[in-house]
């Protein structure tokens, strides 16, 4: 027999999941997804594409997983835990894309898509092959995509250089069928602007430069705080501010790590 009242129910976090690559630095990939998410106050799931051995110098090497070990993991996180959200980041190659998307095409849940094709430093995150199928399989079921300039000129052909660019930009990516897209202008000279639209709204994120050489993992970050958002309810254009501000603040903080490129500070609200 219970001597007193049973207690409340326990409180249970959102729950979201990233697709992605390791990062052995702890900046980047599924690491910095964790982070950001627990910096959220989310529950953070993880299934792992690839493993790279990587630092603030580069990546030194990458292993991609089999596709029955990517699909087994999302089976067990989607048909026992469930998710509220899920984002995407490094896939590796064709075969993972095509994977990832048709397991991604069965959800209700929200999806973020950054479609990783090139580290920091240049090495190479997706197979050349591969692009084809983020175009025509994994952009289709994204809520939200994440393109940085380099990717938008990957996946496009557009060389983006001033905000007309961007937008220009922008209609190319959502002709392939994401609800909403945030073209990252980070690499632009001058303040940091992204474009968020779905063809229809316009919102223009803007935020001071923080001229700050650790940036690793920023565009994870970013889209893994947008997950984080959508998980919560909110609409696209809320959740895109709140992890614009977040990022801005996470590369403020970003701290020496290394002899190259260190990290941004995920726990800079704590
Ligand atoms: N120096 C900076 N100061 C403030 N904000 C920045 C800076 N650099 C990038 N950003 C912002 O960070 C976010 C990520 O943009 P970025 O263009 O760096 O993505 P990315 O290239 O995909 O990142 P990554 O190189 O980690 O893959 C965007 O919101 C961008 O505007
Ligand atoms: C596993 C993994 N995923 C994504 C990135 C992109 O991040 P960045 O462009 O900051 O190197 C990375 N370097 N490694």
């Amino acid at each position: 027999m219970p001597i007193s009242a049973s207690p409340a129910a326990p409180l249970v976090p959102p729950r979201v999941l990233t697709v992605a690559g390791s990062d052995s630095g702890g900046g980047a990939g599924i690491q910095a997804d964790l982070k950001t998410m627990l910096a959220h106050g989310v529950h953070g799931m993880s299934v792992i594409t690839a493993v790279t051995a990587q630092n603030s110098l580069g990546v030194q090497g990458a292993w991609e997983l089999p596709v029955e070990a990517v699909r087994a993991q999302y089976r067990s996180v989607v048909d026992d835990i469930g998710v509220q959200a899920v984002k995407t980041g490094m896939l590796a190659s064709a075969a993972l894309v095509e994977t990832v998307a048709a397991l991604l095409a069965a959800t209700d849940a929200p999806v973020v898509v950054d479609p990783v094709g090139v580290s920091k430093h240049g090495d190479p995150l997706l197979a050349a092959e591969a692009l084809d199928s983020v175009r025509q399989k994994l952009l289709p079921v994204a809520t939200v995509a994440t393109p940085n300039l380099d990717e938008v000129a990957q996946l496009t052909g557009v060389t983006v250089t001033d905000e007309s660019g961007m937008r220009r930009a922008a209609g190319e990516i959502l002709g392939y069928g994401p609800r909403w897209v945030v073209i990252k202008g980070g690499h632009l000279p001058g303040e940091p602007v992204d474009l968020l639209t779905d063809g229809t709204e316009e919102h223009w994120l803007r935020a001071p430069r923080h001229d700050n050489r650790h940036t690793h993992g920023t565009g994870c970050t970013l889209a893994s705080a947008i997950a984080c958002g959508l998980a919560r309810g909110q609409d696209v254009p809320t959740a895109v501010r709140a992890a614009k501000e977040y990022v801005t603040g996470a590369i403020a903080a970003g701290f020496p790590l290394g002899a190259g490129i260190g990290p941004v500070d995920h726990g800079w609200r704590l």
